[in-house]
């Protein structure tokens, strides 16, 4: 390991975009076929790693739902979460937002409170096992109609006041965010925070329409802001955090390749960019190996990885008091750690 990886390792970061289900590990995946009786069409765990070539975000998205049908009981969210939480643990995550999708599982006949039970509580443990901080974030599908997102956002009522977010995934282009104005209205009443995936295949305008109509706090990926010069001038200048995710964008063709990737330039042009690893099962590496890679194929130095460390604080959910507590471990973490 160089001195680069093992800083990497240790520095205190969050997690702001990661799709609990993209983390299914293929092992997780046989192993849960095999415990609720399902047969999946892939003989070996090679061959599922071999069936991840996707050329652009559908590809993917058709391996991810059919892999998603494994997930049964509160038993398996909570294996599926508790696993990740401890691979982020290993990664020097202190604090994760993990998303999720209802309507995956219960378009399945999976009970909600099955679904978000299960994620509750291995949020409870990471909690007393790592000292991790957690939220939710409920997303809706956006190939689905409002009409559904409205049903899902009922669903959820009983346990509002542990969701702290609600997003928007899945297919971007043709289905822009002004599609869910409504139900995101609704939301935002419901004091829910709003994030949403925008600018990943979809036109800058998606970014616009995710500002100006739905009033979004943040927004997930983004690379296509860089695009429009007036946008990313809007974007710096509000502040407006970027969960961006290089393995993601390179296994979906979002960059040609790492060496072109814009993390460097989005920070320069003012942006609050931040690392993640979206479905890191999927897309061949965790946080940890986000932060590296682009650190090699940019030539970051520490200077930038620290930038979107502190970033992925500012930019969390977390309320000011909980932030400050964990941007005070990062100093710590660097007093300690001063280039020598
Ligand atoms: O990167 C993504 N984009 C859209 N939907 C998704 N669902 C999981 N990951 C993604
Ligand atoms: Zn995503």
């Amino acid at each position: 390991m160089t001195d680069l990886d093992s800083f990497i390792s240790g520095l205190p970061k969050a997690e702001l975009h990661l799709h609990i289900e993209g983390s299914l590990e293929p092992e997780l995946m046989f192993s849960l076929a095999e415990r609720n009786g399902l047969a999946i069409p892939y003989a070996t765990v090679e061959e599922v790693r071999a069936a991840y070539a996707f050329s652009n975000l559908q590809d993917f998205l058709d391996i991810y739902y059919a892999g998603a049908a494994v997930l049964c009981t509160r038993q398996d969210f909570h294996d599926l979460a508790a696993a990740y939480f401890a691979r982020a643990a290993a990664d020097g995550v202190i604090h994760a937002e993990i998303m999720f999708d209802p309507q995956t599982h219960t378009d399945r006949g999976i009970a909600f409170a099955e679904v978000i039970e299960g994620l509750l509580s291995a949020m409870a443990d990471a909690r007393a096992k790592f000292g991790m901080t957690t939220e939710l974030i409920l997303c809706f599908l956006r190939h689905l109609s409002e009409e559904a997102a409205f049903a899902t956002l009922a669903e959820a009522e009983p346990w509002l006041d542990r969701i702290t977010a609600v997003g928007l995934d899945s297919s971007e282009v043709g289905h822009p965010p002004a599609k869910f104005a409504g139900v995101f209205a609704a939301a935002r009443q419901k004091g829910l925070k709003i994030t949403l995936h925008a600018g990943e295949e979809g036109p800058p305008a998606y970014v616009y329409e995710a500002l100006d109509l739905i009033g979004a706090d943040r927004i997930d990926h983004g690379n296509r802001a860089m695009e429009d010069p007036g946008l990313v001038q809007r974007l710096s200048s509000e502040e407006v955090t970027l969960t961006v995710c290089p393995l993601s964008n390179l296994k979906l063709c979002v960059v040609d390749d790492l060496a072109n990737h814009p993390i460097d330039r989005m920070l320069e042009a003012g942006l609050k960019a931040t690392l993640n690893s979206d479905d890191p099962a999927y897309f061949g590496g965790y946080v940890g190996d986000n932060y590296r890679a682009v650190a090699r194929a940019r030539g970051l130095g520490r200077e930038h990885l620290v930038m979107l460390a502190r970033n992925s604080f500012t930019g969390s959910f977390l309320p000011p008091e909980q932030i400050a507590v964990h941007l005070s471990k990062l100093d710590a973490f660097l007093a300690a750690h001063e280039p020598g």
